[in-house]
């Protein structure tokens, strides 16, 4: 592998910078408790179900699909419908594509409810993202950790604790060689609510 590049993200933890861009207070404190009561208060969400071992079992967080309407979206054997763009999500995307330099047409919203919430192992690799995608991931709420780790030797991994009002940038090909996820904690959490502003072809 080539040799990796690394910046000091807020805790002093080194992210290559190939793969990640941290930027915290992307939104002000303020900014951040008013746009969480908003989409608590107007997204719908949906508690989505997976099939995994002949068992339907909950998605262990809420979910939600926005964006241009002609941008479907197919995960898990699933076709997703965007809803329409909404005013607190048009003032997160303008702000995040002034920082990213680049423009989004397509959110999906997780909502962590509490510790037990979570998203498995996994890389964001559906053929509509394309090579390479940049995805735009926001927080607000609860700091949870997210971890990195390469595909093919999983003692490479990365962790870095998403905080409120923070903007992290992925890039470069982790998508296609690298898996991340949000572990459950065991710790009694407060509410995250996360955006990943993609991309969709
Ligand atoms: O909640 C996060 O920080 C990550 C969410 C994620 O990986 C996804 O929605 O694909
Ligand atoms: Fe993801």
């Amino acid at each position: 592998m080539e040799q990796l590049r690394f910046f000091d993200n807020a805790q002093g933890l080194k992210l290559p910078t190939e793969l990640m861009d941290y930027l915290p207070n992307t939104f002000t404190r303020q900014e951040s408790a008013d746009l969480m009561q908003k989409l608590k208060a107007t997204i719908q969400w949906k508690q989505e179900t997976i099939q995994m071992y002949g068992k339907l079992l909950n998605t262990p967080r809420l979910t939600a699909w926005y964006g241009e309407n002609s941008k479907t979206y197919a995960f898990s054997g699933k076709k997703y419908d965007p809803h329409p763009w909404t005013p607190e999500l048009l003032f997160i995307k303008q702000r995040i594509e002034q920082a990213a330099g680049m423009a989004f047409n397509s959110v999906l919203l997780n909502d962590y409810r509490n510790g037990s919430d979570s998203v498995a192992w996994h890389a964001d690799d559906e053929p509509e993202l394309g090579i390479n995608p940049i995805i735009a991931s926001v927080s607000f709420g609860q700091a949870r950790r997210f971890d990195v780790r390469h595909k093919k030797d999983h003692k490479l991994k990365y962790s870095v604790e998403l905080e409120n009002g923070s903007l992290l940038i992925m890039k470069g090909d982790l998508q296609h060689h690298w898996e991340h996820q949000v572990p459950k904690s065991a710790k009694a959490l407060n509410e995250r609510i996360n955006l990943t502003f993609r991309v969709i072809s």
